[in-house]
């Protein structure tokens, strides 16, 4: 990528798209194309097919998707099946059709089966069954891995696939029932606390284990891998390291300054036992995160305070 190079971010006004604009401007980057959904609704294919031909981008970061939590992917089932194919088709056929110099699709650790051997490997993609509350998700995102894997094989599109784990960060969704599960202990410890309530009801068993990434480094990761990855390939991008849920609890619950109980409610799903990725081959292209899971509590739960808190109460 040049400075001087069009650049589209696809939800450049979420978490992911947010934090790869902030990292790109950082560096010096200055011509970007960017539309909110209002202004540019990405289901739509003609609409989406005309601003390629009139804004014609050089490089393109596949960061806008219907994303939600565990409950949210297992309750709008149809939604996050349509609305993520429909996104991720219009973009990247229209990126082929108007010639991009580069795309970037986002997927997600959840395509890999549900009980696939740990670290998940690159290689474990489709060698069994997903998890059943994001099945519909997953499969949309493997739709589009393979639409960008085909894309290079038909047409020699320079498109690649990455895969981040669960991640956490500034313009996080802190709704109760749809956000990711760090989002919302961070929510609940704060709000136990401001309001003098002495439990808080998390969901599960607390057993299952997940990985977590803070968005700027997984920008960070984006914008490396945009630079020096253009293999077929997906390739993962997390830290390597995973905790319980119950772990994950204890922690925010430290750093929010929570001091009442923890209550699981275990009507509420677990999702998948584990999902550790193995980031083997990130590391060896040069690429390591740089920011460890307490620090990004701390620097998260600062945005929540900052953006989020005096909001909410
Ligand atoms: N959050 C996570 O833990 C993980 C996320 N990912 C992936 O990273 C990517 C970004 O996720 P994240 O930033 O968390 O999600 P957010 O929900 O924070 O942001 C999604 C963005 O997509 C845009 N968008 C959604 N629907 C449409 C539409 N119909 N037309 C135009 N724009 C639309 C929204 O635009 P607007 O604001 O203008 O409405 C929004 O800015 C996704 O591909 C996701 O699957 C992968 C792994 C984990
Ligand atoms: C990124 C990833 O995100 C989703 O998968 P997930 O990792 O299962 O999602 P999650 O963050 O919502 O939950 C992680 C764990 O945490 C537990 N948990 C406890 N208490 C709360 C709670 O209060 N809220 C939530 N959401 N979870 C809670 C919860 O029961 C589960 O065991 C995918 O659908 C898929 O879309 C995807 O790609």
């Amino acid at each position: 990528m040049e400075k001087h190079s069009k650049i589209y971010i696809a939800g450049h006004r979420g978490m992911v798209g947010s934090a790869i604009l902030r990292k790109l401007q950082n560096e010096g980057y200055e011509n970007f194309v960017l539309k909110t959904s209002k202004e540019l609704d990405l289901r739509d294919q003609q609409k989406v097919a005309e601003f390629f031909e009139v804004e014609k981008p050089d490089y393109v970061f596949l960061a806008a998707a219907k994303v939600g939590g565990i409950v949210a992917n297992n309750t709008y089932r149809a939604d996050f099946l349509y609305e993520n194919l429909a996104i991720q088709n219009n973009i990247i056929h229209s990126a082929f059709v108007t010639k991009v110099k580069k795309l970037m699709f986002l997927g997600s650790s959840c395509i890999y089966p549900k009980l696939a051997p740990q670290p998940l490997k690159e290689e474990y993609l489709l060698t069994g069954l997903l998890e059943q509350t994001n099945e519909p998700y997953a499969i949309a995102k493997i739709a589009g891995i393979k639409m960008c894997e085909a894309y290079r094989a038909q047409y020699g599109c320079d498109f690649i696939s990455v895969m981040p784990t669960n991640l956490y960060g500034p313009n996080d969704n802190y709704d109760l029932q749809n956000s990711h599960v760090l989002p919302a202990m961070i929510r609940k410890f704060y709000e136990a606390k401001e309001n003098g309530v002495e439990q808080v009801v998390l969901w599960g068993s607390g057993s299952p284990m997940r990985e977590f990434l803070y968005a700027d480094d997984l920008a960070a990761a984006c914008v490396y891998l945009m630079e020096n990855y253009s293999e077929p390939e997906l390739i993962n991008v997390g830290t390597g390291i995973d905790v319980t849920i119950k772990e994950l609890a204890n922690t925010v619950k430290d750093i929010v300054g929570f001091e009442g109980e923890i209550v699981w409610d275990s009507s509420k799903p677990d999702g998948t036992p584990r999902k550790l990725m193995d980031v083997s081959k990130l590391n060896d292209k040069g690429w390591r995160h740089t920011i460890e899971l307490k620090e990004g509590i701390g620097l998260a739960y600062q945005d929540f305070l900052d953006n989020h808190a005096k909001l909410r109460l």
